[in-house]
């Protein structure tokens, strides 16, 4: 019965040859998954499994085959700052690992120890044309939408900073592990003049509760690892060196459960934001391209951009 969860056809068999199939028919049903869910999509893996064919370098991507578990190691130095080339990168590799049927989880850190990602590139958000925004963010809102709508057990081995787009990366995915120190995290968009959007908003909420997310969000807080944990923001710290071991290790303990009942149990909690975001996907990049290009919020990241040079 518990297959892997493969996309509709195969649960579609698993369903055929299972005692139990009428029960998960009527899951089905009743949660009618979307046109991007990752359940629904059918599995374009190769013959020998081996996948991943970005034509950059900017993510990096190991599986153990023996295991199923894939890393993605973020590599656009010096900051792993998302631009669009990253974006796309992201989520091709988060679909084609979808799509591989040998694939149970991936775990997700940087390249370059001490910084995760430093969020959103600015510069793809200053001084350009609206249209081009539009397009910036949609990028991140399909990225966003393959890793948090993800079948995989999605970790976060976050080895440094991670704040903003960093944090929103952190979490998208199931477990948070993060390196103890100096290091920070959180959604600072305030400080920017930013507003981060609902389903950003909502993940934190989702994550450490009403109202430790509403002041963070208000004042735009970023977290020492510690705090971080205290408000379960993350799950669990270790020392620089051994996050990704421990995150391995983690992954592992996860395993142990079916994957089947695992990932339609996370589906059923997640797929009200999925829908509400591909719902209203278009009003959500028209605010966005509205804010961003707004004279005063140009002023205001032209300030950041000056402060973090400046640093
Ligand atoms: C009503 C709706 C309105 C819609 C509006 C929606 C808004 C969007 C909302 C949410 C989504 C997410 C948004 C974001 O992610 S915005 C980005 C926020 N990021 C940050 O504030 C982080 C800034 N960076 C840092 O704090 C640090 O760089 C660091 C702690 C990550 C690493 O520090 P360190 O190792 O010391 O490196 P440097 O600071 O020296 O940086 C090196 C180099 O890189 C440049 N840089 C850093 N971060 C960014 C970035 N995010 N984008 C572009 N460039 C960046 C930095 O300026 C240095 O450049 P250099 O001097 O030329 O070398």
């Amino acid at each position: 019965m518990y297959s892997f969860i493969l996309g509709n056809e195969s649960i579609k068999m698993a369903l055929s040859v299972s005692a139990g199939g009428r029960v998960w028919r009527k899951f089905f049903k009743t949660f009618n998954f979307g046109p991007n869910s990752a359940l629904k999509r059918f599995p374009t893996c190769t013959a020998n499994g081996r996948l991943y064919s970005s034509s950059s370098d900017n993510v990096l991507v190991s599986k153990d085959e023996k295991s199923g578990i894939a890393t993605v190691r973020m590599n656009n130095p010096p900051v792993n700052s998302l631009n669009s080339a990253m974006l796309v990168s992201l989520r091709s590799c988060f679909e084609e690992l979808e799509n591989d049927k040998s694939c149970r989880a991936l775990i997700l850190t940087s390249q370059k120890p001490k910084v995760f990602c430093a969020g959103l590139d600015i510069l793809e958000i200053y001084r350009k044309s609206p249209d081009y925004v539009a397009q910036f963010w949609e990028k991140l809102q399909d990225m966003w939408l393959s890793l948090y709508g993800s079948r995989l057990v999605t970790m976060a081995a976050i080895n440094g900073h991670s704040p903003a787009g960093g944090c929103l990366l952190s979490l998208a995915c199931d477990y948070r592990i993060m390196a103890e120190g100096k290091f920070t995290i959180g959604l600072n968009e305030t400080q920017l003049d930013l507003v981060a959007p609902f389903w950003l908003r909502q993940t934190m909420v989702d994550v450490i509760g009403y109202r430790q997310a509403e002041m963070a969000l208000m004042i735009g807080a970023l977290y020492t690892s510690n705090k971080a944990l205290q408000l379960g923001l993350v799950d669990k710290l270790a020392p620089i060196e051994d996050v990704q071991t421990v995150a391995e290790e983690e992954v592992k303990n996860w395993l142990k459960i079916p994957d089947q009942a695992r990932a339609i149990t996370k589906m059923a909690s997640r797929k009200p934001l999925l829908d509400e975001l591909r719902k209203r996907k278009q009003e959500d990049i028209q605010t966005f391209r509205d804010e961003t290009t707004r004279e005063s919020v140009q002023i205001s990241i032209q300030q950041y951009l000056e402060k973090l040079k400046a640093k």
